[in-house]
């Protein structure tokens, strides 16, 4: 579903970020993406959501080059989880999770009957009218997964998703993103550290200064 086709990207600055990718994602695949930092990780990500452009090459998603299809339906099939987590501080949960749907138009009902949906799945249902800035960090990264959850997307980019996490915490996050997947989903995650979970078989790609050194399963 997702194809990138030797895709390279330079930064204005000279900095060669990826270099000549070529990779394959398909329909509920679970994949990582693994490298050490500055390795291109997020710069493949922002690809793959078309929120860069390649340098060189193309991305197709669905059979369609991904610069010519339509950005609203892209973002609603594609939802990532950025490690900068881009909350508003000073807005309350529920504001953040609904932002997409209210921008939308989406009636009052609608956007708080899913809303509430989500967040009973991150376990944060009873965080949903506190601000974001009295969360702790792994709540915040739930409350980031849950917007991009929003639109129910077919694809779940994921950068960093445990970064900063406590070990339960990540674990609990990761496990909830493999229900996920299992229902469907297919999740592209970015990580620098590896945390044993669950039991299907994911795909690690490997990456090292901007090119895919390996492809493995684990
Ligand atoms: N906007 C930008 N302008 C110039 N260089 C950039 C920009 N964004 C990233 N880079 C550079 O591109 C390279 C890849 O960065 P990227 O953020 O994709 O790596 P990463 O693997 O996600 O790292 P991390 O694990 O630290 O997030 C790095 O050398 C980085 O400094």
């Amino acid at each position: 579903m997702i194809e990138l086709k030797n895709v390279s990207k330079v930064y204005p600055n000279g900095t060669i970020a990826l270099d000549k990718v070529n990779l394959k994602f398909n329909k509920g695949d679970f994949v990582i993406l693994m490298g050490e930092s500055g390795a291109g990780k997020t710069t493949l990500l922002k690809i793959i959501r078309g929120d860069e452009e390649p340098t060189e090459g193309t991305v197709l998603f669905e059979g369609v080059d991904i610069q010519r299809y339509n950005r609203t339906s892209l973002r609603r099939k594609i939802g990532f989880a950025f490690q900068d987590l881009t909350l508003i501080d000073d807005r309350t949960v529920f504001d953040n999770v609904s932002l997409p749907m209210q921008f939308r138009g989406a009636s009052f009902r609608e956007i708080h009957n899913k809303v509430e949906a989500v967040l009973s799945e991150v376990r944060l249902r009873e965080k949903m009218y506190k601000l974001v800035k009295e969360l702790s960090y792994g709540e915040k990264q739930r409350v980031s997964i849950a917007r991009a959850l929003i639109y129910e997307p077919i694809v779940l980019l994921l950068d960093e998703p445990t970064g900063n996490l406590d070990v339960d915490t990540a674990r609990a996050v990761l496990n909830f993103v493999e229900v996920l997947n299992e229902r469907g989903t297919t999740v592209i995650m970015s990580t620098h550290h590896l945390i044993e979970f669950g039991n299907k078989p994911k795909g690690i790609i490997k990456i090292r200064k901007g090119r895919i050194v390996g492809k493995e399963y684990v």
